[in-house]
């Protein structure tokens, strides 16, 4: 099947700063892809790649089969969410999503209304007196109602609260099974990790890894903290199956564990713990696991 997106040695300098580098993508019809890295990294550079926003230093892409410099028929199949929305008007909500919808060769307006309730928008409010998070939502529902193809996000969950983070992780479960494809953007791994099905690394400017999500779950690394009644020593930790970084300072042990917690809970049992705190790492950490561990397997295919 012909991939949606498909990119060969994109790159992309603003004057000597690199934006992308030698970027090699490919995103399957009906995919989930999250493209994942911190701020910088080069993720908007790439979603304005894809869309003829900017044009390449070198390398090559293609959407839906063409060339986003003169496929302007494919950009109807496509639904974008900009990173930064720039409404402002004294237009109300409806008659902004209408005229989306008319430039789109049309929405019925039941779907606008539907996708305004899910997302607890007030069609009847202006632009301009709309929360940061509210315009947001403004932006995710012309992006969703035309049923387009492939959609193109870029930090859909910005501004949002968690349970509107939730509905749109719906909305793109939703979109998957209806079969569209769906490129995204995000710093934050775990919300990515709900919806996609392969996830992109991005840092610096290159694509440092590509993975399924599933076997990011898999390897779940976590930094540990344990608090004891008494002082303990490192030893007893360090040669733990999936224990590492172990550092200890009087009754507070330290440690990042990679997959199960059963070695290390099993050796705490031997203490008494007064108090064990477990967080998930940054994407940082996560994937820099990944990397270094996991290199040959990796690279971008
Ligand atoms: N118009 C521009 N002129 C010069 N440098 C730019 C321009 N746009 C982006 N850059 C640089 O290119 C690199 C990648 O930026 P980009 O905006 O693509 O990152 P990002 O991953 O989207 O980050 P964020 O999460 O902060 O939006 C950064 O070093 C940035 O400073």
């Amino acid at each position: 099947m012909t991939a949606v997106i498909e990119a060969e040695g994109l790159t992309k300098y603003y004057g000597p700063r690199r934006g992308l580098e030698d970027v090699d993508l490919s995103v399957a019809p009906g995919e989930v892809f999250g493209y994942l890295g911190p701020n910088g990294a080069g993720k908007t550079t790439t979603i304005r790649l894809l869309l003829d926003f900017i044009r390449p230093t070198r390398g090559r892409v293609s959407v839906l089969g063409e060339n986003p410099r003169t496929g302007v028929a494919a950009r109807r199949r496509i639904g974008y969410l900009p990173g930064e929305l720039m409404f402002e008007g004294r237009e109300k909500v409806r008659d902004l999503l209408t005229f989306f919808a008319d430039a789109r060769g049309g929405v019925p307006a039941r779907r606008i209304q539907d996708l305004a309730e899910r997302f607890e928008l007030d069609l009847s409010r202006t632009i301009r007196s709309l929360s940061k998070g509210n315009k947001q939502k403004v932006g995710l529902v012309q992006a969703f109602m035309h049923e387009p193809e492939l959609l193109i996000l870029d930090e859909p969950t910005s501004g949002l609260d968690p349970l509107m983070q939730q509905e749109f992780l719906d909305m793109v479960r939703a979109a998957r099974i209806a079969g569209q494809t769906v490129f995204m953007s995000s710093h934050v791994l775990a919300e990515v990790q709900q919806a996609a099905d392969r996830v992109g690394i991005v840092r610096a400017g290159r694509l440092v890894a590509v993975e399924k999500v599933e076997s990011l779950g898999k390897r779940a690394v976590r930094r540990v903290e344990v608090h004891f009644a008494t002082p303990v020593v490192a030893a007893d930790f360090v040669d733990l199956r999936g224990v590492s970084d172990v550092h200890v300072e009087g009754t507070v042990l330290r440690c990042t564990v990679d997959g199960q917690l059963d070695a290390l809970v099993k050796a705490l049992a031997q203490h008494t713990v007064v108090d064990l705190i477990s967080a998930e790492p940054d994407l940082e950490e996560t994937f820099l696991g990944y990397y270094y561990d996991n290199e040959e397997s990796s690279r971008v295919a």
